[in-house]
């Protein structure tokens, strides 16, 4: 199959628009870390102890060589792009790149470190904002000009958005090209496959153990149907399984120590993610309120986040605003139900 390169679908939709270029330019510079990265993670230990811890972040979540690895191909990538700021979740603060930039870029160069040495998919996720000055990575993520994510999985993939839908491209590699293969991913709006990281029912609220128990009692219950449950623990890797097929993914705030705000990053991980979503007919929450709408306060701040199927994550919302959303119990699972807190 061959069909529209990245470049090409770049090329149509920037025109001679000079902010358009620079978000092409940047994008291209992204995609082609990506392409070096795939190519690295494909020799798995042959490239050497990429999984191998190298410090921690100041919240206590470890840095991995390949972290670190992937951080600077990101960062040597953009050098020649428009990008004014760079953060990423590897530095603790942005670096200025090319001081004549238009544009900020935030960036998780590794999704899903705990897959590094498992031979499962991870990925690298990014936004681009305009560069309004030193606060510009502290936009709320309605002012995304473009955002994505490349899965390095048995597919080399890109999901991107330009705020015009959501396309999906897959690395032609005797090429060295993306290719468009989904020009308008569509997320349904109903779905039965849920992820979410179970073994931490115990310290999830009422309205997410709620929602949990009603899949898992699936036709007995009052969801009258089965569904299924998925979780890859690479964001990226889920997130692209909902934009093919639908489903929903949450990482809600839970009463772990540091945890009442999830584990996932606001501006580079939740606000590209949500944006993806929203342009896939899809949606995002914080479990209520829509994710493009928070003001983030600072680069590293977590987010509880719920995304997927539009169905599903208004009902979670339901299920947050009140306790008089949520279908009766049946008394076969117990006044406090099937998951116990
Ligand atoms: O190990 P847990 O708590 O299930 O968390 C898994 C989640 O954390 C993440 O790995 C966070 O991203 P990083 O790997 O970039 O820290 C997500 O990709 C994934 O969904
Ligand atoms: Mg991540
Ligand atoms: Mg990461």
């Amino acid at each position: 199959m061959t069909t529209r390169t990245l470049q090409d679908h770049l090329d149509g939709w920037a025109g001679s628009d000079p902010l358009r270029r620079d978000v092409a330019t940047t994008v291209l510079a992204l995609a082609n870390a990506g392409r070096s990265l795939a190519e690295l993670l494909s020799a798995g230990p042959l490239a050497g102890a990429m999984a191998q811890v190298r410090g921690y972040h100041t919240d206590g979540d470890s840095q991995k060589e390949l972290d670190v690895v992937a951080d600077e191909m990101v960062r040597d990538a953009l050098r020649a792009a428009p990008v004014a700021l760079l953060g990423s979740e590897e530095m603790e603060e942005p670096i200025e790149l090319n001081p004549a930039g238009t544009l900020a870029v935030a960036v998780d160069p590794l999704d899903g470190s705990s897959n590094i040495d498992t031979n499962l998919s991870v990925g690298t996720i990014f936004t681009v904002l305009p560069h309004i000055g030193a606060d510009a990575l502290l936009q709320p993520g309605s002012q995304q000009l473009a955002a994505g994510f490349l899965l390095y999985g048995p597919q080399v993939a890109l999901a991107l958005t330009l705020g015009m839908g959501t396309h999906l491209f897959v690395l032609d590699r005797p090429f060295g090209q993306f290719r468009l293969i989904e020009a308008e991913a569509q997320v349904p709006a109903e779905t039965s496959e849920y992820a979410i990281n179970s073994s931490n029912a115990r310290h999830w609220d009422r309205a997410v153990r709620s929602y949990v128990e009603d899949c898992l009692t699936g036709s007995e219950g009052p969801r009258d149907r089965d569904f299924n449950t998925r979780w890859v623990a690479s964001m990226v890797a889920d997130a692209y399984r909902i934009l093919v097929r639908g489903g929903i993914y949450l990482y809600p705030g839970d009463a772990r120590r540091g945890y009442g705000q999830g584990r996932l990053r606001l501006v580079y991980e939740a606000n590209p993610i949500a944006f993806l979503m929203e342009q896939a007919q899809g949606a995002a929450t914080d479990g209520l309120q829509r994710i493009l709408d928070i003001v983030p306060e600072s680069l590293h701040q977590r987010v509880p986040l719920v995304f997927g199927s539009r169905g599903e994550v208004e009902r979670v919302s339901r299920y947050n605003q009140s306790a008089s959303n949520m279908p009766e119990r049946s008394p076969l699972f117990g006044r406090r139900g099937l998951l116990r807190a």
